[in-house]
């Protein structure tokens, strides 16, 4: 699959002012709840009203979605607003239902794309269809599987392509539901630029009182739209009531975002820039001279090691240099979170090459 504009013509053919907005309830639950919300979200600048029609729950026992019915739903609210439609489809049958309702855009969820075998499944049914087709990041972060995912979509004519960022999910409790690890979404338009990517604040934070500052930061990245789960009454909503917000709130979060620009001709803008990013060279370029020296130490140590027929890893060492390295980093206004990942790296590196000396 090569990158292409044509990737991006749906969205483009939009004409937008604004980022692509999506919004609508977790799941869809009453036909008058459905109407309701999507009769406030109309003359708005959401462009997809969207509601989960099946539900991959965690545990069985909780509410899995009412199934086909909704679908006569999301055909009233394009009937009644004029808004668009999306639902999130997970097998064939989904996929033949939601065409055969006429749902103006699918998605693919995070436990859908993790297995090629249904991406498979999905993609078949959906042969050469022109409705766009987004795939959620597999819920594990890594990023050739959700390429893989849509390359199958890609595969079976499906041209009108969008990618959805929802984060990823770790053992550790975190302040997220699921992390952003915003480095693998920058990863993401490296490799596609022009394949739309849309952020979904609403999984990756889990809490509304989080969703405006994600949602900015994914306006910052440059992504192309943002999903956000939206209810008129969120506490009583049968499924993620805490990640939902009411349609007021999503009005005032779209009022408040700011639209920044990807650049701009003012001459003394870039000069500044240009000083600064000389700046940037300069310490990357003394960053890696150091971690070359530190890691010429680290092959000494291996050796001297080896003489003495002692382990790589030294744990009691290690754990101090992380304590020192954090306290420094904070009085350097480091993250934690920042300096244990760092140092983290730093350690596989150097045992990595003293376990190259001890095995020559
Ligand atoms: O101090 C050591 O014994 C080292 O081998 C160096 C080093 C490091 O890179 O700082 C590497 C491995 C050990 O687990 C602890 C520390």
């Amino acid at each position: 699959m090569k990158n292409t504009k044509e990737m991006r013509k749906w969205l483009d053919d939009m004409n937008l002012d604004h980022p692509l907005v999506i919004a609508g309830p977790c799941s869809a639950e009453t036909e008058e709840q459905v109407l309701k919300i999507a009769h406030e979200l109309k003359d708005t600048d959401v462009n997809y009203f969207r509601a989960g029609i099946w539900k991959p729950r965690t545990r069985p026992g909780m509410f899995e979605g009412v199934g086909a019915l909704g679908l006569k739903w999301l055909q009233k609210v394009k009937e009644e607003t004029g808004m668009k439609t999306t639902t999130e489809v997970a097998n064939a049958a989904h996929v033949k239902l939601a065409l055969e309702h006429d749902v103006d855009m699918l998605w693919i969820g995070a436990r859908s794309t993790v297995s090629p075998f249904i991406m498979q499944e999905i993609a078949d049914a959906l042969e050469g269809t022109d409705k766009p087709v987004l795939v959620k990041n597999p819920v594990n972060p890594d990023l050739s599987l959700w390429l893989g995912g849509i390359e199958r979509i890609y595969n079976s004519g499906v041209k009108n392509i969008g990618a959805i960022h929802r984060g990823f999910s770790t053992y550790e409790k975190t302040k997220y539901r699921n992390i952003p690890e915003w480095q693998l979404a920058v990863d993401f338009q490296d490799k596609y630029p022009d394949i739309p990517l849309i952020n979904d604040p609403s999984h990756i934070t889990g809490k509304r009182e989080m969703i405006f500052d994600v949602s900015q930061t994914a306006l910052d990245l440059n992504f192309d739209g943002l999903m956000i789960e939206t209810h008129f009454d969120p506490e009583k909503a049968w499924s993620d009531a805490r990640q939902q917000v009411t349609p007021d709130t999503l009005k005032q979060i779209m009022r408040d975002l700011k639209i920044r620009k990807e650049g701009s001709d003012a001459a003394d803008y870039n000069a500044k820039l240009n000083t600064l990013r000389a700046q940037i060279d300069v310490i990357d370029n003394s960053i890696v001279e150091t971690m070359g020296k530190r890691m010429n130490i680290s092959d000494a140590i291996g050796a001297l090691k080896k003489e003495k027929n002692i382990a790589v890893l030294q744990s009691s060492r290690w754990n101090e240099i992380l304590g020192k390295m954090i306290l420094q980093g904070e009085e350097k206004g480091l993250s934690e979170e920042f300096v244990l990942k760092m140092f983290k790296a730093i350690h596989q590196e150097s045992i990595n090459h003293q376990e190259r000396i001890l095995k020559s």
